[in-house]
């Protein structure tokens, strides 16, 4: 893209969502830029990845098209307070601040800015991110189609009203890390039956990949997958069995529905 893009808040998204953009070359590193607070952060970023330091935000605001702020919520308001007033209806802010509105950033803004509330997911890292978006008051098509443009080249991305926001990051945007939870809990499962550590985690990593493309490409339902491996009286509807008993099910339903709640309270209303 000949445009410029700005991350204000340099940490773990900003940094996957970086490599990704870099990787899947949608942007040079010389037209990515970057602030934070933490001088060290931004080195060390500037240093792995060749991408621009602006000094503070407002530095950064002044010299890109799109403004992606990748701070915690709880300082949004902060910064906006400051930058905000600053930024032109031609340029774009990106949010991806959990459970922060877009009526909350629009607060700080112009009346014509276009304004976007994302949910990406540290998988965008090497492009198998997922990201859900939605469109504030004054954002067009053509916010949308950049949205799409740039969060693409680092995995799916949906579209989704924005009641459904505080879902998607109880979902998508925190799933990463009960997938490795899984994982983790999965190959300590194979050293607990006799497998070395190394095997186990190996076996445990591929059956999710495995298993994840087999429910992609066969676009069956996951229960009709479920019962090509079971066989009558075998070993898979016995383990089936122990998380049915120890609520597999329940605990991820509780899980999305907590994180979700979660997200609504890190708004702060
Ligand atoms: N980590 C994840 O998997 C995901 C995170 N998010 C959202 O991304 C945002 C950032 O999350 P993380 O990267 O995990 O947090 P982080 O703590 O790694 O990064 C936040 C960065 O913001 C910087 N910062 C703080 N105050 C600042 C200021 N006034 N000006 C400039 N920079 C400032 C911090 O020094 C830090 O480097 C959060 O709002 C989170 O909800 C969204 C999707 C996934
Ligand atoms: O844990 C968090 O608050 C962020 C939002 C989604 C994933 N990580």
């Amino acid at each position: 893209m000949v445009e410029k893009i700005g991350f204000i808040g340099a940490g773990s998204m900003a940094e996957a969502l970086i490599t990704g953009i870099l990787e899947a070359e949608l942007f040079s590193a010389d037209r990515v830029y970057i602030s934070d607070i933490n001088q060290e952060r931004v080195e060390s970023l500037h240093n792995k990845y060749q991408v621009q330091i602006a000094n503070n935000n407002q530095e950064l605001v002044k010299q890109v098209d799109y403004i992606v702020l990748a701070v915690k919520p709880r300082v949004v308001k902060k910064i906006l307070g400051r930058v905000g007033q600053q930024i032109r209806p031609y340029q774009k802010l990106f949010s991806i601040a959990a459970g922060v509105t877009t009526k909350q950033l629009e607060k700080h803004l112009s009346t014509d800015v276009p304004v976007v509330r994302l949910m990406p997911n540290t998988p965008a890292l090497i492009g198998s991110g997922a990201t859900a978006y939605t469109l504030g008051q004054a954002a067009t098509e053509d916010a949308s189609r950049v949205v799409k443009e740039i969060f693409s080249s680092v995995g799916l991305i949906v579209e989704v009203k924005e009641d459904l926001m505080d879902a998607v990051t109880g979902l998508s945007g925190s799933g990463p890390a009960y997938i490795y939870m899984i994982v983790e809990a999965l190959s300590d499962a194979g050293v607990n039956v006799g497998l070395p550590r190394k095997v186990a985690s190996k076996l445990a990593i591929q059956t999710l990949l495995g298993a994840g493309e087999m429910v992609q490409e066969l676009e069956k339902h996951p229960a009709q997958l479920k019962d090509l491996v079971t066989s009558p009286g075998g070993t898979t509807i016995t383990g089936l069995k122990e998380l049915e008993k120890t609520g597999l099910r329940s605990s991820l339903y509780q899980a999305v529905e907590s994180a979700t709640a979660k997200s609504k309270e890190l708004r702060g209303e």
